[in-house]
């Protein structure tokens, strides 16, 4: 798997990576899905760059111009919950992308042991497209890693994008150990810790309870 940190090189990105960790701005609901929704925005432009693009004439009142304009078949997909702001930054861009929801969810048989539940996948056929997976915490990995064992019964995708907004080290090395070579991971910044609630540290808190509010435990 290739990573490509963008925090690497200093941008506004970092104001909106500021804001979702820092908690007395969480309070306010309304802005930290819209930052998580800007930083899909620009994981999804830097990713742009690396696609296939092809020559085309646009018809202006005054001439014709030359663009290369996007050629590929791309499809969203995002994990639920925290990952619907991340998929409507991305399609803020690729307006013409098709779109997957996944459920992913920590299924707890104790406070520090838990393992990762997929239930629901609403998906188009992935078969030969461009897959771009989408969710805000990549902690331990292990929800990507379902996921993305769940979705081969949707088709083969020619390409996959991983895009996160917070990983932790760890979580990035389980990923490179489990995924094949070609993934790309996206991600805005790396942390150093998880705890023993595999909740990456300094990271930002629950991702989905941010956004939606807390959810009962079943
Ligand atoms: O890398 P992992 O250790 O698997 O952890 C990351 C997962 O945890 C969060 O989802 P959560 O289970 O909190 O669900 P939610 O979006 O419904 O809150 C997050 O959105 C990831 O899906
Ligand atoms: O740090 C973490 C880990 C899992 N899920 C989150 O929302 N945050
Ligand atoms: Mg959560």
């Amino acid at each position: 798997m290739q990573v490509f940190n963008l925090e690497e090189k200093n941008s506004i990105l970092n104001k909106f990576i500021a804001e979702v960790r820092d908690v007395k701005m969480q309070s306010d609901k309304m802005r930290f899905r819209r930052n998580i929704e800007r930083i899909g925005e620009i994981l999804g432009y830097e990713l742009s760059k690396t696609l296939i693009y092809k020559e085309t004439s646009v018809i202006s009142p005054l001439g014709v111009s030359k663009i290369s304009l996007l050629d590929e078949e791309l499809v969203i997909c995002s994990i639920l919950r925290a990952g619907l702001p991340l998929h409507n930054g991305l399609l803020n861009y690729f307006d013409n992308a098709e779109n997957s929801f996944i459920s992913a969810y920590r299924h707890h048989s104790s406070k520090t042991e838990f393992e990762i539940k997929v239930e629901y996948l609403a998906s188009p056929s992935l078969e030969g497209k461009t897959l771009i997976l989408a969710d805000p915490m990549l902690a331990t990995g292990l929800s990507f890693i379902n996921v993305f064992n769940a979705l081969k019964a949707m088709g083969t995708p020619k390409n996959i994008h991983l895009v996160s907004v917070i990983g932790s080290k760890q979580g990035i090395e389980t990923l490179q150990k489990e995924l094949p070579d070609h993934v790309k991971l996206w991600i805005a910044t790396v942390d150093n810790d998880l705890d023993e609630h595999g909740y990456i540290v300094p990271g930002l808190g629950d991702a989905g309870d941010l956004c939606f509010g807390t959810k009962l435990q079943h």
